[in-house]
């Protein structure tokens, strides 16, 4: 039998992987979500869970199911999977695939099945050798057939690669990362060696050169699986935030992923290979850690480009006298006095190279920020006004960046100097390189970075090899809130290194204007929310609801604000996960019903998991500085245009962000979701007026004090809670235990320690042996 030919005998459900809800990797036990595209089974649903015994589940791969139904106390019914094939499509299915793929504009499935089934496996090089090949083909209008052919002839080449790689269950967007590495050579070297793909092609997984190299037989304990399997454990570390694994835990991890016990692979194996790939410099071992390069390299460089800075000496300071006098001529112009906390920080900023302020919401960051900035201009005779530069713009002094878009509007509101992006400010390209580095410096005397929680090694490192000697740099961030999404802790360690200075406001200011929401931070921040912490006030209300009722609450709260005026672009809805039964996309799907439904006059465009309408609010999902949008950037749907063949037009989403239009085509909308609701990771770095917060029990396994910290903190003037208030307790209660690897600290100190004790820096590493680990 075929490996996806379906046994009607017995009952099956082909579908599509959605996600784990809960996995015992000891016993490969998984239960998980599938969405259901073909079954003989009575079922009128169009998702399902199932569970059973699976060596490996990918999300969004295709898998036929064959089991029984069963009916689970809490859960509901389920289907118990016996035994279970991933789909692998036939040359012909992976043709039809190709054709109506995004790449071929208006091809459906149905078209290109009618055109393989009238010309064959061969479909594709007949039509490139007689595009009036298609006439026997019925029901294409002409246009369509010269639009087919242009298109194939284009990508010539290409559909080889692609139906070849789909034999081996790769989709189109890989299988065109894979053609753009490796050209025309891309499905015999899969078969040579698929290890290899782990190492170049970024999204091809172990797992996945692991079925391809079963069906060709490659021997499972070839040094090239274990070397993959050893750069694929580093690659995953980083979705958790490590920098580098301890090299005793990164051979277990790998052990683990090789089934080496099943093979008889020792550890001394893996640890040969470790050492081979370090050899090789794939990988490198310092102190018994193993890091992935770019990690290494950006790890250590940040701690060099810091020490560097710290150690030039400041240009000019100011007496203690002096600066008492400005201070007080600012307070005057400001209208309030320091607090002695945040005169503590103006006067260490002003005298240190480079300095760190944090505090919770409210305690004054962006006062001192402000109160910083005019001393600095005053002590030093400097305009603030950017017109007094207009000559030459890079001689303005004044250098604030912020990590998102938002973050840095907000710096912009606040200080009212200009402010950008770190992404702007170093003028990257979209891929891996950045205008401003060591070589070409910025310019500008005193940076300041703001939300510096959320700047992961890489962008850290880039942003202080921009750097020069003479500029001073101010580092403000708040402790407490969510890490970075990439890679390291880098605010966390510069604080517990004690190598900067630093300056922590803890006084809360806000407050004193009756601000419930600060409260609760500051509460939440001590350990000392409880559940009469949650009583409803002016700004802050909990609405308790049961799972099953949250979207109805949502709702019922959006109506209300409709009617009672509210913009809705000062509402936000944030929520930990995507898919869960209040997840964010069931929100945004419900969101969408209530407040942008569908009508005549509003246009649609329908992509494989979202429908898109004129008038819908979106968020951008990756950087697209081409474009000047940025992961996390908010904004609405200003018009759908239609293919208009006879004008060029290409079928188009125009979304309109803060200032700027930008077109999405069809292929570009997996850039884009509804942001009616949006995750609290990406809601990092903006703040709202109204924010709703539902908190039930299925998310339990994302609720950590971090988490719903940073979600309160997004609201400025009110916050609605609800669900379940005993979930909300006990997650605030819960500590991020998922410690991160990094050792940014370990290397500032041997840096600037060495500097300090003038030791040479070539220091060799000791040959390694693989006993060394054991
Ligand atoms: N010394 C002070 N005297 C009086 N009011 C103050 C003082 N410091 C700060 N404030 C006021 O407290 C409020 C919060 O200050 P600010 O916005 O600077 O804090 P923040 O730490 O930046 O807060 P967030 O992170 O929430 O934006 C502001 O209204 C500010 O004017």
């Amino acid at each position: 039998m075929e490996n996806n030919e379906l046994n009607e005998a017995t009952g099956f459900i082909k579908g599509e992987l959605l996600h784990t809800i809960f996995v015992n990797e000891a016993e490969h036990f998984s239960i998980a979500k599938i969405k259901i595209t073909e079954t003989n089974e009575p079922l009128d649903e169009k998702e399902i869970v199932i569970k059973g015994y699976f060596s490996i589940l990918s999300q969004g791969e295709v898998y036929t199911f064959y089991g029984t139904f069963e009916e689970h106390k809490r859960f509901g019914r389920q289907y118990h999977v016996d035994h279970y094939q991933r789909f692998v499509p036939t040359t012909k299915e992976g043709i039809v695939a190709y054709l109506s793929s995004e790449l071929f504009f208006g091809i459906g499935k149905k078209t290109a099945e009618k055109i393989v089934s009238h010309l064959g496996e061969t479909a594709i090089s007949t039509i490139i050798k007689d595009k009036q090949a298609l006439n026997v083909v019925p029901g294409i209008p002409k246009e369509k057939k010269d639009q087919l052919y242009k298109q194939l002839k284009e990508n010539q080449g290409f559909e080889h690669v692609v139906v070849n790689l789909a034999s081996y269950g790769i989709g189109l967007k890989l299988a065109q990362k894979i053609y753009a590495k490796y050209k025309e050579e891309a499905v015999d070297l899969l078969k040579e060696n698929p290890y290899q793909y782990v190492f170049d092609i970024d999204g091809f997984g172990f797992q996945r050169a692991d079925e391809v190299a079963k069906q060709q037989n490659f021997p499972m304990n070839h040094p090239s699986r274990i070397q993959a399997a050893c750069i694929y454990t580093l690659q995953q570390s980083i979705t958790d935030g490590h920098v580098y694994l301890p090299i005793k835990e990164h051979i277990v991890r790998t052990d683990h992923l090789l089934l080496g016990q099943a093979l008889g692979l020792s550890f001394e194996d893996i640890s040969r290979e470790i050492l081979e790939l370090n050899k090789q410099k794939q990988i490198i071992v310092h102190e018994s850690n193993v890091y992935l390069p770019t990690l290494y390299y950006a790890e250590s460089g940040l701690a060099t480009q810091i020490s560097r800075i710290i150690s030039q000496s400041l240009e000019e300071s100011v007496n203690d006298a002096e600066l008492m006098k400005i201070v007080g001529e600012i307070e005057e112009q400001e209208s309030l006095s320091y607090g002695k906390e945040q005169f503590k920080a103006i006067k260490q900023a002003l005298s240190s190279k480079v300095m760190i302020l944090t505090g919770g919401p409210g305690t004054g960051k962006t006062t001192v920020i402000k109160g910083i900035i005019k001393a600095y201009a005053k002590i030093h005779g400097l305009s603030l006004d950017p017109r007094d530069y207009k000559d030459n713009k890079d001689n303005y002094p004044f250098v604030l960046t912020a990590p998102t878009g938002r973050a840095a509007k907000r710096m912009k509101e606040s200080t009212g100097l200009p402010a950008m992006t770190i992404h702007r400010l170093l003028g990257w390209n979209g891929t891996e390189s950045f205008e401003k580095d060591q070589d070409n410096q910025l310019s500008g005397k005193l940076l300041v970075i703001d939300e510096f929680s959320m700047v992961d090694i890489w962008l850290a490192n880039q942003l202080f090899k921009a750097v020069p000697n003479e500029m001073q740099v101010l580092i403000v961030g708040d402790e407490d809130q969510l890490p970075s999404v990439g890679p390291g802790q880098v605010l966390a360690d510069l604080l517990a290194s004690h190598l900067l200075p630093f300056v922590k406001l803890n006084e809360v200011y806000r407050q004193k204007e009756g601000s419930k929401i600060i409260q609760l931070a500051h509460e939440i921040k001590n350990n000392e929310c409880s559940a009469h912490s949650l009583r409803k006030e002016n700004d802050f209300n909990f609405i308790e609801c049961r799972e099953d009722q949250v979207i109805h609450v949502i709702m019922q709260i959006v109506k209300r604000a409709i009617d009672k005026g509210v913009d809705l672009h000062d509402l936000q809805i944030i929520a930990p996960m995507y898919r869960s039964l209040a997840g964010i996309h069931r929100i945004n799907e419900e969101l969408q019903k209530l407040v942008n439904p569908k009508s005549k006059t509003r246009r649609e465009i329908k992509t494989k998991d979202f429908t898109f309408r004129t008038g819908d609010k979106v968020i951008q999902l990756v950087n697209q500085p081409e474009d000047g949008v940025f992961n996390g950037d908010i904004g609405e749907i200003a018009a759908i245009y239609e293919e208009d063949e006879g004008k060029d037009q290409e079928e188009e989403i125009v979304v309109m962000f803060e200032d700027k239009e930008v077109g999405y085509q069809r292929k570009d909308l997996i850039n884009l979701m509804h942001a009616y609701c949006t995750s609290i990771h990406k809601s990092q770095g903006s703040e709202f007026p109204i924010v709703i917060l539902p908190v039930v029990p299925s998310y339990r396994r994302m609720l950590r004090k971090n988490l719903l910290y940073t979600a309160i903190t997004r609201s400025k003037k009110s916050l609605i809670l609800c669900g379940d208030k005993q979930a909300f307790l006990q997650g605030i209660t819960e500590e991020d235990t998922n410690k991160r690897f990094t050792s940014l600290i370990y290397m500032l100190e041997s840096i600037v320690g060495r500097q300090n004790k003038n030791i040479d820096t070539d220091e060799k590493e000791e040959e390694l042996s693989p006993y060394d680990f054991m």
